[in-house]
């Protein structure tokens, strides 16, 4: 017996994110698509996005907040107050859980005085059950609503709760990391195809070495110094393209761009 089966969740908003986790959830058997309902705003592409998979498309949130026993605030940052308002009748049973990145629980509480809620930061590999949820240790679920989220979304992702401190720069790297490893993927590719690999080959070979480099560090808890460097023999030709990244200035560029999407949250 699939221990979801009788949970219904509705995503308001229904772009890259929420399709993310539906499709994740879809994926790894964890829901069936008549389980998922969603609004968004362009009401034809959000039936393209569903109902092609037998989920459920809602004419507005009210629809959708009624339908669902979660529900899934998963529109831009700005919209957040504009959606939620009109629906803050039909929310005092529900699990509302926040995607809204730099939406944390004080912001939240101020909004939805009352309600269950707890907010978080995913990332897109919850499509394929190899996300991450950032969630904010401070919430307003109950031990059984906590308990049955957290369960559900640890089917798709590794879930890490963090104090609210935390939670900001955890998400940066969880959460904005898939843009920044696609743009070193799309690198590789980019020099595969300039030494005579076919794209499609290039991207393999480069998701995989990614994918299984994390993997290695997972599992052997060993340090990227010392990944790096068994990688390099003496005099070999790996220590030729290492020294070529330090001289482009790789790892100073992702200290920087982490630091400018942290200046950007706490500008607002
Ligand atoms: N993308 C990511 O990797 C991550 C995103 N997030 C967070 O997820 C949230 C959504 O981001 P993302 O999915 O990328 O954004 P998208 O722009 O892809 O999706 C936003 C969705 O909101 C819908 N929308 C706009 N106005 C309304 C409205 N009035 N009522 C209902 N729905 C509406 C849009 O509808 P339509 O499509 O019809 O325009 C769209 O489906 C953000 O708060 C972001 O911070 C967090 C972590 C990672
Ligand atoms: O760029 C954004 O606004 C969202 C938040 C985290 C990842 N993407």
């Amino acid at each position: 017996m699939n221990e979801y089966q009788d949970i219904t969740i509705g995503f308001l908003g229904y772009g890259n994110m929420a399709q993310a986790i539906a499709q994740g959830l879809l994926y790894k058997e964890v829901l069936k698509p008549e389980q998922i309902y969603a609004c968004a705003k362009n009401w034809d592409k959000l039936c393209r996005n569903t109902q092609d998979q037998g989920m459920h498309a809602c004419r507005d949130a009210r629809e959708t907040v009624s339908r669902s026993q979660i529900v899934v605030i998963a529109v831009k940052p700005y919209m957040v107050k504009e959606v939620m308002e009109p629906v803050r009748d039909l929310l005092q049973d529900k699990i509302i859980l926040s995607v809204a990145d730099g939406y944390p629980f004080d912001a939240l509480e101020e909004l939805l005085p009352g309600t269950h809620h707890i907010s978080s930061i995913p990332n897109t590999p919850v499509a394929v059950g190899e996300g991450i949820f950032i969630c904010e240790e401070q919430h307003s679920l109950t031990e059984d609503e906590f308990s049955l989220l957290t369960g559900l979304l640890s089917r798709i992702s590794l879930v890490q709760v963090l104090d609210s401190a935390h939670v900001s720069a955890a998400g940066t790297i969880s959460g904005c990391g898939p843009a920044f490893a696609s743009m070193f993927l799309e690198a590789l590719g980019d020099a595969g195809v300039t030494h005579g690999l076919s794209r499609q080959m290039a991207y393999a070979l480069a998701s995989q070495m990614i994918a299984g480099t994390g993997k290695l560090h997972l599992m052997s808890g060993k340090h990227p110094g010392a990944m790096k460097d068994s990688v390099c023999s003496p005099g070999g030709t790996t220590i030729v393209g290492v020294a070529a990244l330090e001289r482009g200035g790789l790892r100073a560029a992702v200290l920087d761009a982490v630091d400018a999407v942290e200046c950007k949250k706490n500008k607002k």
